[in-house]
C-alpha cells in the first residue's frame, strides 16, 4: 500500500483552533473532512521545512516551525494509502491568511473540536488537544 509522510499544523491564537475543511476528492473518507493544515513531506526535506512550505502554499502564511514545536506523531492507514502525520503546535499572533487549497475553514474552542467531521487520521491528535487544552 502507498505511504506518505505529511506535516500538520495546529495553529492556535486566542484560544481557539485552527479548523481546515478539504475540498471534494476522489476518495470519499477524507472528502470534505476537516484537517489541520499542512501536506505531504518531499524528498530531503526536514518535516519542519516542509510545514512552513505547505502553510506558506496552502495559507500565504509566513510561520517558521522548530523541532521543539512536535505535539504528537499519528500512524493511520485508509483503504488506499498509509500516512505517518507529523503535527506541530503552531501558535500565531494574527488571524490573516488566504485559503488557498481548502474547501472552508472554523476556528473552534478545543472543547468543541468534535463537533466537526474529522478525517479519521486528526482524531487522536483532536482528542489529546481535547484533554491537554479542553
Ligand atoms: N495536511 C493534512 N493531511 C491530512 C490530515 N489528515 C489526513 O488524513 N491527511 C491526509 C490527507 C492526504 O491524503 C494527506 C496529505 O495530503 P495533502 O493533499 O494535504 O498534501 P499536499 O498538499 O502535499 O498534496 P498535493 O495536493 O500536493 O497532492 O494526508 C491533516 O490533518 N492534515
Amino acid at each position: 500500500m502507498k505511504h506518505m509522510t505529511v506535516t500538520a499544523a495546529i495553529i492556535v491564537e486566542g484560544g481557539e483552533i485552527l479548523c481546515m475543511q478539504r475540498k471534494g476528492s476522489k476518495y470519499d473518507y477524507i472528502s470534505y473532512k476537516y484537517e489541520f493544515p499542512g501536506g505531504k513531506v518531499e524528498a530531503g526535506e526536514a518535516f519542519e521545512d516542509a510545514l512552513s512550505r505547505e502553510l506558506e502554499e496552502e495559507m500565504d502564511l509566513a510561520v517558521s516551525i522548530g523541532p521543539n514545536q512536535h505535539y504528537m506523531t499519528v500512524e493511520h492507514a485508509y483503504p488506499d494509502f498509509s500516512i505517518t502525520m507529523h503535527a506541530y503546535f503552531c501558535p500565531i499572533d494574527h488571524r490573516v491568511f488566504e485559503r488557498n487549497d481548502h474547501h472552508d475553514h472554523v476556528w473552534l474552542k478545543p472543547s468543541d473540536l468534535l463537533k466537526l467531521d474529522w478525517a479519521p487520521a486528526d482524531l487522536p491528535i483532536v482528542r489529546k488537544l481535547m484533554e491537554d487544552l479542553g
